[in-house]
């Protein structure tokens, strides 16, 4: 049986520190940290993110801004509006919400961000600097994965990670991060994705079995060596006609099954999607802090 990996509990505590942080800003006088999220289109899953990252930055101090587009809005239009805020003193962070309508060139938007406020970590110069192990911003899904393994003192020196799902958002950053010559990384690392013949091969090898691969619970027990560590960062809506809103979220892992193998796991909600939340905000105050160089 596992034990399970609060990310809830984990995310208040940052959020707590954060807070504390910024309170000690404000009675000193000084300008507090601004975040803008963009959001361009009616996907629903995107409105509700950006929506949970605006009340995140309020309840810690945060100035927040969201700028909601239409769906028809042009990319040069995106492209200024980004300009605009890259100029803009009293915001140290911008965020693009992804995916973005398909006549937009996510990469064309993602380089518009001057690289001191991305604090999504998207940029090119960021990834770059994540690869060769210089201070960068560190994507948030992948950087609250880490910060989760820390927190709960897992070893990963020497251990073998295996990350399933290549996404320039978790599967390519966190398999750069884990494998960095740093505390908290220093581990041997296989990325596997669906052009694997036989995936069972890979994972049942994984002392720490990263899941992102956006399928419903396709992890099952059998793919998962005893005792390893599981990190789910699915985040699937499939129907549930006994909820009020007719879906149930459930991740990339087959979480009853798979509990009673490993030693770690995190649950599908309440796992890595709240600490992809909480690590946005400390991007933030961290952007703030080298652009205010407090
Ligand atoms: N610009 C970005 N776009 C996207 C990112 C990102 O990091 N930056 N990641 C994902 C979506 N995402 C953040 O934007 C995100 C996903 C999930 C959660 C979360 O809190 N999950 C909860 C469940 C919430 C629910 O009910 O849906 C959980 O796992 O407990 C937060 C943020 C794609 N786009």
């Amino acid at each position: 049986m596992a034990v399970i990996l609060d990310g809830k509990k984990i995310a208040s505590d940052i959020k707590a520190e954060l807070k504390e942080s910024i309170r000690k800003l404000k009675s000193e006088g000084k300008t507090v940290p601004g975040l803008v999220a963009i959001l361009v289109g009616d996907n629903p899953a995107s409105k509700v993110y950006v929506s949970s990252k605006s009340k995140d930055c309020e309840e810690i101090g945060i100035k927040s801004k969201v700028e909601s587009l239409p769906e028809d809005t042009t990319e040069d239009e995106l492209l200024n509006l980004i300009r605009k805020y890259n100029n803009d003193p009293e915001y140290h962070g911008i965020l693009v919400q992804l995916p973005l309508p398909g006549h937009i060139d996510e990469n064309r938007v993602i380089e518009t961000i001057v690289p001191s406020k991305d604090v999504d970590g998207f940029h090119p110069q960021n990834v770059g600097n994540l690869v060769i192990g210089k201070d960068t911003f560190y994507p948030c899904t992948p950087y609250g994965i880490v910060e989760i393994l820390k927190r709960y003192d897992i070893e990963t020196s020497g251990k073998h990670v295996v990350v399933v799902g290549r996404s320039n958002i978790v599967g390519k950053p966190v398999a750069n991060m884990m494998l960095q010559k740093k505390e908290g990384a220093n581990s041997i690392v296989t990325v596997c994705h669906s052009a694997a013949k036989d995936l069972s091969r890979f994972t049942k090898e994984a002392d720490i079995l990263i899941a992102a691969i956006g399928r419903p619970k396709f992890i099952k027990a059998s793919m998962v060596k005893e005792g390893a560590v599981v990190i789910d960062v699915g985040i699937n809506r499939i129907e549930d006609k006994t909820t009020k809103s007719g879906y149930r979220l459930v991740g990339d892992v087959d979480y009853e099954e798979v509990f009673e193998k490993a030693s770690y796991i995190t649950p599908v909600p309440g796992g890595v999607g709240l600490m992809t939340r909480a690590m946005l905000l400390r991007n933030t105050f961290e952007a703030y802090q080298k652009i205010m160089g407090n």
